[in-house]
């Protein structure tokens, strides 16, 4: 059995993981951005781990995020309670219909729109966490950027405190492999009208590192 496997989007997350390790049996890589790049490429690190004999005991897709206000705000750590696919599903002219509600089975679905973070995995990282926020990290495969849509994800996800790019394909990666998996953020910027400028990437990199100290 080794370590914990972190997966991150893009290299600068993944630096940001590396910095703040103490650990030497975690592996930190970056697997690309988005839940379908993410998915595919954690799948194959696993199966490759697994075949080598060497499991990894965890998965956990870390990163930067997008807040909502109020809830995560700039610099705020979340723990993933649960990585939801919320952009998976059906556009009708009464508004957004999720896949689940569409009479498609779970396992169609990977095992659901929304994946549990393993228990102990997040039990373990909110004691070392004290003053992370934990809620339903959401899933988009398009950056929200607009005042009406944030409102809509809002109403849709009053449990939602986050969003990223990669946790739930991460997730189905994990579930299928049969390996524990909980999703870690900092929050660089609030979801909301887009204004890139607004983005902390630095002090969301900076909480990265911090956080890292926590992935034993
Ligand atoms: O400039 C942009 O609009 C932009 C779009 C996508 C990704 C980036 C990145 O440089 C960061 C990569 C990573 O960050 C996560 N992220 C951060 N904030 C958000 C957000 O508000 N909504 C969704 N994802 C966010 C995400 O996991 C990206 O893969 C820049």
């Amino acid at each position: 059995m080794t370590g914990l496997l972190v997966v991150t989007a893009v290299p600068a997350e993944a630096e940001a993981v590396r910095a703040g390790l103490t650990d030497a049996s975690t592996t930190v890589l970056p697997v690309g951005v988005g839940p379908a790049v993410a998915a595919a490429t954690t799948a194959r690190l696993l199966v490759l781990a697994e075949a080598a004999g060497r499991p990894y005991r965890g998965v956990v897709s870390a990163g930067v995020a997008g807040g909502f206000a109020g809830r995560a705000d700039v610099g705020a750590t979340v723990l993933g309670a649960v990585s939801v696919a919320a952009d998976l599903g059906a556009e009708s002219p009464a508004g957004f219909l999720p896949v689940d509600e569409l009479g498609m089975p779970p396992e169609w679905l990977g095992g659901g729109i929304a994946l549990a973070a393993d228990p102990g995995l997040l039990a373990a990282l909110r004691a070392a966490l004290p003053t992370a926020t934990v809620g339903a990290v959401l899933t988009v495969s398009t950056v929200t950027g607009s005042a009406a849509s944030t409102d809509a994800l809002r109403r849709r996800h009053p449990d939602a405190v986050a969003e990223a790019m990669e946790g739930y394909g991460v997730a189905v990666a994990a579930a299928q492999a049969g390996v524990p998996f909980v999703e870690l953020r900092t929050v660089s910027n609030p979801i909301g009208p887009r204004d890139r400028d607004a983005w902390r990437m630095g002090e969301a990199l900076a909480a990265l590192t911090t956080a890292a100290a926590a992935l034993t």
